[in-house]
């Protein structure tokens, strides 16, 4: 057996040994964050200055695009050619106008925020030791327990249309129905998105669907008020190894991105706005035209916060890599050919060091060590 299969072994043994969840924790009284969550404080880690922490600039440039019209003929060279700068500028952006009905995103918020506010022995009831499970409530640790943890407690729903609700929460009484329609209708958008995406690189409408969105899994996001915000992340810095995240999040704030120069800067809230973010697969398909961009989450001291995330990916068997079309030997070396549950294995492994995954296999291929 190898390190790197024992290591996951390890990893599942003791994820099998749920402590609980993070908003008990601070319902506890607890004035510190225990070591299990505690990273230096970021004035040691050089991303501040001061206790308070809010290093990260005030007012984000990252582009918002009005996605109004893109069915149309008059706005869409438009809007393809806003992603296509934003994606090479920034691998973020946001946009409205995006057709999932501002009422849809109210409720999936509000209602995702009071299941992860009901007594713990309720959560705990979709809490499952499988890691493929198509619902579930995750407990601490959240990761392989090799990481430090993340500030936060998390709902995933592994996609498919028709899912089977049987034994999803009837607490909150919408539950059910608000989620299956939100994932819908963000199944609608990730297809539109990805036409675009690939139509701005010059490719067929189709080809990013087709090869890496087969997949859909949502991750809401429950980041309960933090005593020590320095000293905890709701996320630390990462690059998502996906095909694209679409953001959904409240009025809080938390969420940064590392801009081209290497700052961090705030993802400023906009009502009913989602947050794409394009994840390394599409930067490898990309061959580096578009990033795969790190980011953040800082939590506070006096506000929960929520978050919904849905990542898009391909199946494990698939094999990434730039088309010929995309590849121009006289450029240097082009970014080499993957199979995802290969990367994703190995990005697991690779854990989170302050640096993305991705560059340190994007010529030399996997087997990062
Ligand atoms: O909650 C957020 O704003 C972002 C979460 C995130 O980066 C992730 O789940 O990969
Ligand atoms: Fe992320």
């Amino acid at each position: 057996m190898t390190t790197l299969q024992q290591q996951q072994q390890q990893d599942v043994q003791a994820m099998q040994q749920p402590l609980g969840s993070v908003a008990k924790l601070v319902a506890s009284g607890i004035q510190e964050v225990p070591p299990m969550f505690r990273v230096k404080s970021k004035i040691q880690q050089g991303y501040c200055t001061t206790n308070t922490c809010d290093d990260a600039e005030e007012e984000s440039t990252i582009p918002v695009i009005d996605f109004a019209g893109f069915h149309g003929t008059e706005r869409r060279p438009l809007i393809l050619q806003q992603i296509r700068r934003a994606s090479e500028d920034w691998g973020f952006f946001q946009i409205i106008n995006h057709g999932v009905p501002p009422a849809l995103l109210n409720d999936i918020l509000h209602t995702h925020k009071e299941f992860f506010e009901m007594p713990l022995e309720e959560q705990m009831k979709y809490y499952s030791k499988d890691m493929n499970a198509p619902f579930k409530f995750s407990v601490v640790p959240l990761l392989p327990p090799h990481f430090i943890q993340p500030w936060k407690d998390g709902l995933t729903v592994i996609y498919s249309k028709g899912m089977d609700t049987t034994n999803w929460p009837t607490k909150p009484t919408t539950f059910i129905d608000v989620t299956l329609r939100y994932n819908d209708a963000v199944n609608v958008l990730k297809r539109e998105l990805l036409a675009a995406l690939s139509e701005s690189l010059g490719l067929q409408s189709s080809f990013i669907d087709d090869l890496c969105g087969e997949f859909q899994k949502s991750n809401s996001n429950y980041y309960p008020p933090c005593p020590e915000p320095q000293y905890a992340f709701g996320a630390r810095p990462h690059s998502d190894p996906t095909t694209i995240t679409l953001l959904l999040q409240d009025h809080v704030g938390g969420l940064e991105v590392r801009d081209k120069h290497g700052e961090w800067m705030q993802v400023k809230p906009i009502p009913h706005a989602f947050v794409i973010n394009l994840g390394d697969q599409l930067e490898i398909i990309s061959n580096g035209r578009y990033k795969s961009v790190e980011h953040r989450v800082t939590v506070n001291s006096n506000t929960a916060r929520i978050s919904f995330a849905t990542f898009i990916y391909p199946s494990k068997t698939t094999k990434v890599g730039p088309p010929l079309e995309l590849v121009n030997l006289e450029e240097g070396e082009p970014y080499k050919d993957f199979i995802y549950g290969d990367y994703l294995a190995e990005f697991v492994a690779f854990g989170i060091k302050g640096k993305r995954f991705i560059d340190h296999v994007k010529t030399t291929g996997l087997h990062y060590n």
